[in-house]
């Protein structure tokens, strides 16, 4: 009884700390934010202190912004617990930045204070990527807990600006290839979210190439009755050029993007067939009614194989409860596209631009176009026979008792394939989050269940890792 109640009180002391995370709003989306993020980076990196780890804040420089502003950037997190050299060494990729979250969005609870529902743990970061960065910690807290050697030696890479394109990881990693990654033998990502109920494990991510298309007219904002009907006006143009970008098949519509798209084999194909993943569950999880295709193998393949473009906001555009009348001057539209093997970011920068432009000039607008492209993330595939995957479906089996899902994530972490291609080190993601937990929207969160089993997984994954050897 009473180690049932002290292992409650664990789990809850688990929960207390997500919380005091997810209470810190690291919103990277805004520099204005960084200061937040810093705060997050610093509270990571004394957690990883107080577990014996040695820190260092490294430097990433400066950045100019997609609004032109030259902003100093948050440092990484490259720490190292104590070493012993007859073991492998695992370095662990997380981040502690998050997308913007506001309660008007439609959050039924505060996004920044982690509130608990029927064993959901609601808020902004608990299911990206908070509570698996956490969860890697407490399982090296539980080793250390139980007064038990780590299986393995375990360094962190831990950043602050994943969400807007992990600027400056990139560079930091080729200048530390030779140092910091020399004696790592595997990197570990644990981001993005199951499938189905059965756990999964990723062995790929798309890519994203994200846009700014900025229309400008006048000086000023003007009156649509006292002006409107004889200007050009932008909003008309951007919304134009969004129109031309895909069509309601989810086709995108910019001339040659599907040229490099990696052929589908009959092998390939086969793999689909056999995933755990039920559309009725699917929709039900995220919202909808109906999908474009109503064939499992088909959703999977446009979730992990095809690019996809989605169209995200328009800045400068009037986005209130109630009608202004109002010709916006200024308003710049955000899209971005989800990239695929064989796909290079800058030809798709090449293709859209070019595209957008022919399509702006052919409305002979007096408004004046710019398009910039300040994401550029490569997609991840990585060699599901490396070792560290044999490790990671015994540890599942350990702690869920079932083999995982081989699984792709149509989402990014747009380090994956810098790390993989940079350090030719082998690269896993090991998911811990659920196929519901709603990360980016205003549903976000880890359940109580995953975060404390995901916790042992990490821990198990840890033993079997070592056992390879
Ligand atoms: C480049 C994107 C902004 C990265 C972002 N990553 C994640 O959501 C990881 N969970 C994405 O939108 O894919």
């Amino acid at each position: 009884m009473r180690r049932a109640g002290n292992r409650k009180g664990v789990c809850n002391m688990k929960i207390l700390t997500l919380k005091e995370w997810v209470a810190i709003e690291s919103d990277s989306s805004s520099s204005a934010l960084f200061g937040k993020v810093m705060q997050m980076v610093n509270v990571t990196a004394e957690k990883i202190r107080s577990l014996g780890g040695d820190v260092e804040l490294a430097d990433i420089g400066s950045q100019q912004m997609p609004d032109g502003e030259i902003v100093q950037l948050p440092p990484v997190i490259l720490a190292e617990l104590p070493k012993d050299s007859n073991k492998p060494t695992l370095c662990i990729y997380g981040h502690v930045d998050v997308q913007p979250a506001k309660k008007e969005d439609g959050w039924l609870t505060e996004p920044y204070v982690l509130t608990e529902i029927n064993g959901n743990l609601y808020g902004r970061g608990a299911t990206d990527n908070k509570g698996p960065v956490l969860a890697w910690l407490h399982a090296v807290e539980a080793y250390q807990a139980l007064k038990q050697d780590l299986p393995v030696n375990i360094k962190f890479i831990i950043e602050g600006l994943e969400e807007i394109g992990s600027y400056g990881l990139d560079a930091l990693t080729k200048q530390r290839n030779d140092t910091f990654f020399a004696d790592v033998d595997y990197i570990v990502i644990s981001d993005n979210i199951w499938i189905s109920n059965k756990p999964g494990l990723t062995y790929g991510t798309r890519g994203d190439c994200y846009f700014y298309v900025k229309v400008s007219g006048g000086k000023q904002a003007l009156h649509s009755g006292a002006h409107g009907g004889s200007l050009f006006e932008p909003m008309a143009d951007l919304i134009a050029l969004l129109d031309s970008l895909v069509d309601a098949k989810g086709q995108i519509l910019v001339p040659g993007i599907y040229d490099d798209v990696a052929p589908l084999t009959e092998e390939e194909r086969k793999l689909y067939e056999n995933i755990q993943f039920d559309l009725e569950e699917y929709k039900n999880n995220i919202g909808v009614t109906r999908l474009i295709y109503d064939k499992k193998e088909d959703v999977l393949m446009h979730y992990w194989r095809y690019p996809s473009l989605s169209i995200h906001g328009i800045q400068g555009a009037y986005a209130d409860p109630g009608s202004k009348t109002v010709i916006p001057n200024k308003v710049i539209g955000k899209f971005s596209m989800r990239q695929v093997p064989n796909m290079d970011p800058v030809v798709v920068e090449k293709q859209v631009t070019e595209y957008l432009h022919e399509i702006f000039a052919k409305r002979n607008s007096s408004n004046t176009l710019k398009i910039l492209m300040p994401i550029a993330a490569k997609p991840w595939v990585a060699n599901v026979n490396d070792p560290q995957y044999v490790a990671a479906r015994r540890a599942i089996k350990t702690v869920f008792g079932v083999e995982p899902d081989m699984i792709r994530e149509g989402s990014t972490i747009p380090i994956a394939w810098n790390f993989q291609d940079v350090t030719k080190k082998s690269v896993m993601m090991l998911p811990i989050c659920g196929a519901d937990d709603g990360e980016h929207s205003e549903k976000e969160k880890i359940s109580r269940s995953n975060y404390i089993e995901g916790t042992k997984l990490f821990a198990a994954f840890f033993y079997e890792l070592a056992q390879l050897r």
